[in-house]
């Protein structure tokens, strides 16, 4: 066939040079060096077929964002050029599918292709020419994005193509129908629950044995959850859910695009499915939360693809800031109690004193033990070591305790009432919270110690050698504990900012009940002892 026919209409510009130009390079092209690619690889190089979208919100202009937003050299075959905005599609001028050949044929004589997205296919022709190159080529890693309706309700697929489309399926990794899509490649209706949607996910994996992502961006309800499936690994085993919060926005153009596109990215690096998801999964409701940011459109808006890289309005850095500056009163309460007064001053009644020290015995016992659930949920080694090191040392102090302090003391035993509801709340974090919740909930411990112990050191009793409480101030006061309180709030700062919004509001919660808790736990020897 003749390139001019090739390439008719789409670029009626091109000159007849141009079109030697190309001619030449072809024949005197090297052979090529394409190897299979050796997964993982650091920087996949991934494939997007696709059709355009000029505002740059889906399409192979979307996935070519979202492939570099996930480290990875993005690489681009156009089915159809589609013109098209945030509002909706106005035309679709498809070329020759002999040219998109070419286009497929040109990559992968040159280049060792670790991952393809394939996204708008348009029409039966288009379909067929990328599976005659995908049974050449066998690509390691395939998801097919089966567009057939754009966010606007516009069509991108012809009616007729989808018996070519489900051809294709027996070729692919991983398909990511939405719930109108999964009902189409099944000839069922469409899915009005989400159990239904599982069931129709379970029935188009087993059909064609292959993984499929059940999205329900399409659901009603507080949560926008999308599940992985896969009929060969047996009941009970089959489903993976990936919930996320729905995110209120108008801006879900292309959301599509860019999760498949990112997925291929990722799985050419992780080679595993579900940590790919999760991950994925939780870039995209920041993209999504931070898509107001971009102001591009008056209709339905693209997702923020680099929200990852750029300070949030709200700079994580601030939300220890923020907190601090909320829980002022509560500082300037504890400051004020009788209990502290009297031990700056040393008149503390050693009664109340004791009992104090009894119920910080038993509360350090359980907070190690929340310190190592912290541990156990870290998303780095540091920070696991870090709190695992900070469960060690309670330990080490509540043993201390009972050797100087407690020895031979009268003091009360048992578990006050304070010391329970305090430690309740953090042993229901632990079982039922996220990462970042049970850091803000254990963090007040730390920094309103490290606040009082510095108060305390900065009075009149730090320089008295007969204040009978000297030797425990100076623990508080300890640099080493200081030290270890600005790591745990940075620590804080870094969970709040790989949080959602949602998730940063139950850690401002948990913060400032722990805060009230610590109050109430100074307080507890004058109300109970
Ligand atoms: N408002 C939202 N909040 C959070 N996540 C969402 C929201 N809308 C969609 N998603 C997520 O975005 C992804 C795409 O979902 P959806 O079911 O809308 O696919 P789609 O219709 O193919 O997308 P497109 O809008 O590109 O056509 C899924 O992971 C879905 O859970
Ligand atoms: C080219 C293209 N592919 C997919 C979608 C679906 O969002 C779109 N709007 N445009």
């Amino acid at each position: 066939m003749a390139r001019t026919e090739a390439i008719e209409g789409a670029t009626a510009e091109v000159t007849e040079a141009t079109v030697l130009d190309t001619a030449q390079q072809a024949r005197q092209a090297p052979e090529p060096e394409y190897a299979p690619s050796a997964l993982p690889r650091p920087v996949p190089r991934v494939l997007s077929i696709a059709g355009t979208d000029p505002t740059g919100g889906a399409g192979i202009q979307a996935d070519l964002k979202s492939i570099a937003a996930h480290g990875g050299y993005g690489m681009a075959a156009v089915t159809a050029l589609v013109a098209q905005n945030t509002c909706g599609v106005r035309s679709v001028h498809t070329p020759p599918a002999d040219f998109l050949a070419e286009q497929l044929r040109a990559v992968s004589d040159d280049v060792a292709i670790d991952a393809v997205k394939i996204g708008m296919l348009g029409d039966t022709p288009a379909i067929l020419a990328v599976k005659t190159w995908l049974e050449q080529t066998r690509p390691p890693i395939v998801v097919l994005d089966p567009v057939m309706v754009a966010t606007s309700n516009d069509r991108l697929l012809r009616p007729e193509a989808e018996d070519a489309l489900r051809g294709l399926l027996p070729l692919v990794d991983l398909v990511t129908p939405n719930l109108p899509e999964l009902a189409a490649l099944l000839e069922v209706p469409v899915a009005g629950s989400w159990a239904q949607a599982l069931e129709q996910g379970r029935e188009l994996s087993r059909r064609h044995g292959l993984k499929v992502l059940v999205k329900g961006g399409h659901l009603q309800g507080a949560d926008s959850p999308d599940a992985l499936v896969d009929a060969a690994a047996g009941p009970g085993q089959d489903v993976v859910e990936l919930s996320a919060p729905r995110v209120d926005t108008v801006n879900t153009h292309g959301t599509g695009c860019s999760l498949s596109a990112a997925v291929a990215t990722v799985q050419a690096r992780t080679l595993d499915w579900t940590l790919t998801l999760r991950q994925v999964k939780h870039w995209l409701t920041g993209a999504l939360e931070r898509s107001g940011e971009l102001e591009v459109g008056r209709g339905h808006g693209p997702i923020h693809h680099f929200h990852h890289l750029q300070p949030a309005d709200h700079p994580a850095q601030g939300f220890s800031q923020e907190l601090w500056r909320q829980t002022a009163g509560v500082r300037e309460d504890i400051l004020a109690l009788p209990f502290i007064r009297e031990l700056a001053a040393g008149t503390l009644a050693e009664e109340h004193f004791g009992y104090y020290l009894a119920q910080d015995a038993r509360y350090l016992n359980s907070y190690s033990r929340v310190l190592a659930r912290a541990s156990a949920l870290a998303p780095t080694e540091a920070e696991q070591l870090f709190w695992a090191k900070g469960a060690h040392q309670c330990l080490e102090v509540e043993a201390e305790l009972h050797r100087s302090w407690l020895a031979g003391r009268e003091v009360p035993g048992g578990q006050g009432p304070v010391t329970k509801q305090y430690v309740d709340h953090l042993l229901a974090i632990a079982g039922n919270g996220s990462y970042g919740e049970l850091v803000a909930a254990v963090v007040p411990c730390y920094w309103l110690y490290a606040h009082v112990g510095e108060q305390l050191q900065a009075g009149p009793a730090a320089a008295d050698q007969d204040h009978p409480y000297a030797a425990w101030l100076q623990t508080y006061a300890d640099e080493s504990f200081a030290e270890a309180t600005r790591q745990a709030v940075a620590i804080m700062d870094a969970a709040a900012a790989a949080e959602t919004a949602a998730g940063r509001q139950r850690m401002r919660t948990a913060f400032e009940q722990s805060c009230r808790y610590e109050l109430d736990f100074f307080d507890a020897p004058r109300v109970y002892a």
